[in-house]
């Protein structure tokens, strides 16, 4: 069913949407993604390590100036502090980029400074560790740390730029990602209606097929398929119930002068309005089928002989009293019926189709217009000789 449908020019249209739909919920599957991973990344850390950086450099300039006023020990203590800082904040600001894999490319470019800088702060330590014993030493130290103070301002602005950079990017990719999830929410919805429409289409089509299969096309009423199916399955279920299964012929009189006098198209018509009204005499739970040109079939579960005459006795009249609409005929159309009953037993459809074949026969040639049945032999029973298997009837008496 899947495959026939493919097939079809609806069906090949569904499945290259269904493809590029899928090719697309991909390609925007992996956006998000990514999206997701840059908008998701938290820049805060880096921002306060780098202002926490920027405050150190005028500490250390300040520790500098009052060590050349106050050559003291202890002053000098206090710079080579406030360089062991600077360069405490300089790998915090290193291995704070490291962390965020989309900043590390964008300043690549920075790493060369970094390493010098961090050099250039050990010098600086070496030196101010010298010049406690050597006061003297510390206006050189001072040039040297205003020198490198320099580069590390350039550094941590240049950095603050690139994170600000970046997070302008990160709100426009904010953006896109909102806009992303709704053509993506959008997609899905409409895939899931492309689904729900091609499995309505199928099971229409299968309705369709099965109507088809099993009706006829002129008159609308089940074909002689159907009727075989349904009258197989009644007569298993009459056959375990013993009840009673009665099967009656119509058959139009002299139909052919119908055709050969008003056309064929008028012939057709009058089978139409038959059967809408053999349709409407008939019981719901019995089944009507038109099983050839002007021939009918009505089964009729738990009925018997008596009460199938009866039915196709009232339908015999009704059709003949009963003027076609639209139709200007001579005289309305007439039907002969042939009936037959099983009950229980074990005969197949096309046994019990033969009887009320006979019994239609016999209705032709009584004259038409009128109803005949003819029943099959009684079955034989199992016990030919009743009395000869009476012992199997007796109880055995129960030993206490
Ligand atoms: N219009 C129409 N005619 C059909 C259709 N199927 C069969 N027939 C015609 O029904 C006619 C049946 O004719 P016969 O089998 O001779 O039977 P009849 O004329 O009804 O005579 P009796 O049955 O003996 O009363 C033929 O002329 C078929 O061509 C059909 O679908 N439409």
């Amino acid at each position: 069913m899947m495959l026939r449908f493919l097939r079809q020019p609806s069906g090949r249209l569904a499945s290259i949407f269904a493809a590029l739909l899928c090719a697309m919920t991909a390609v925007m599957g992996s956006y998000v993604y990514s999206a997701c991973q840059k908008a998701s990344a938290d820049y805060t850390t880096l921002i306060s390590d780098i202002v926490l950086a920027q405050q150190a450099t005028p500490q250390l300039r300040t520790a500098l100036e009052e060590g050349r006023r106050l050559p003291s020990s202890e002053q000098i203590e206090y710079i080579d502090y406030f360089i062991s800082l600077s360069k405490q904040h300089l790998n915090n600001i290193k291995s704070s980029i490291e962390r965020h894999r989309y900043l590390i490319s964008d300043v690549e470019y920075l790493n060369n400074h970094f390493s010098e800088l961090n050099s250039r702060l050990s010098d600086l330590n070496l030196k101010a560790q010298k010049a406690q014993q050597r006061p003297e030493l510390v206006d050189p130290l001072q040039r040297v740390a205003m020198d490198i103070g320099g580069a590390q301002s350039w550094l941590y602005n240049q950095l603050l730029e690139e994170v600000r950079a970046i997070s302008v990017q990160q709100r426009f990719v904010m953006q896109r990602l909102s806009i992303a999830v709704s053509v993506l929410l959008a997609l899905m919805v409409s895939a899931a209606i492309t689904l729900c429409l091609a499995v309505i289409y199928l099971h229409r089509q299968r309705n369709v097929m099965q109507q088809l299969m099993l009706t006829d096309e002129l008159t609308g009423l089940y074909n002689r398929r159907h009727l075989v199916n349904v009258a197989s399955a009644a007569l298993t279920q009459a056959q375990r119930d013993n009840g009673s299964l009665s099967l009656m012929l119509l058959d139009i009189d002299h139909f052919k002068q119908v055709n050969d006098t008003y056309g064929h198209p008028t012939g057709d018509e009058v089978l139409r309005q038959i059967s809408k009204l053999l349709r409407k005499l008939s019981r719901p739970s019995d089944t009507l089928a038109r099983i050839g040109g002007e021939e009918f079939c009505l089964l009729m579960p738990n009925t018997t002989t008596h009460d199938a005459l009866q039915v196709a006795d009232r339908l015999r009249r009704e059709i003949e009293v009963n003027t076609l609409s639209g139709i200007d005929l001579l005289a309305n159309p007439t039907i002969s019926i042939g009936v037959t009953t099983c009950h229980g037993g074990s005969l197949t459809f096309e046994q019990l189709y033969s009887y009320a074949d006979k019994a239609l026969y016999q209705a032709k040639a009584l004259g038409r217009n009128r109803a005949e049945s003819q029943l099959p032999p009684t079955e034989p029973t199992p016990y030919k000789n009743p009395q000869a298997y009476a012992h199997l009837l007796i109880s055995e008496p129960i030993d206490s």
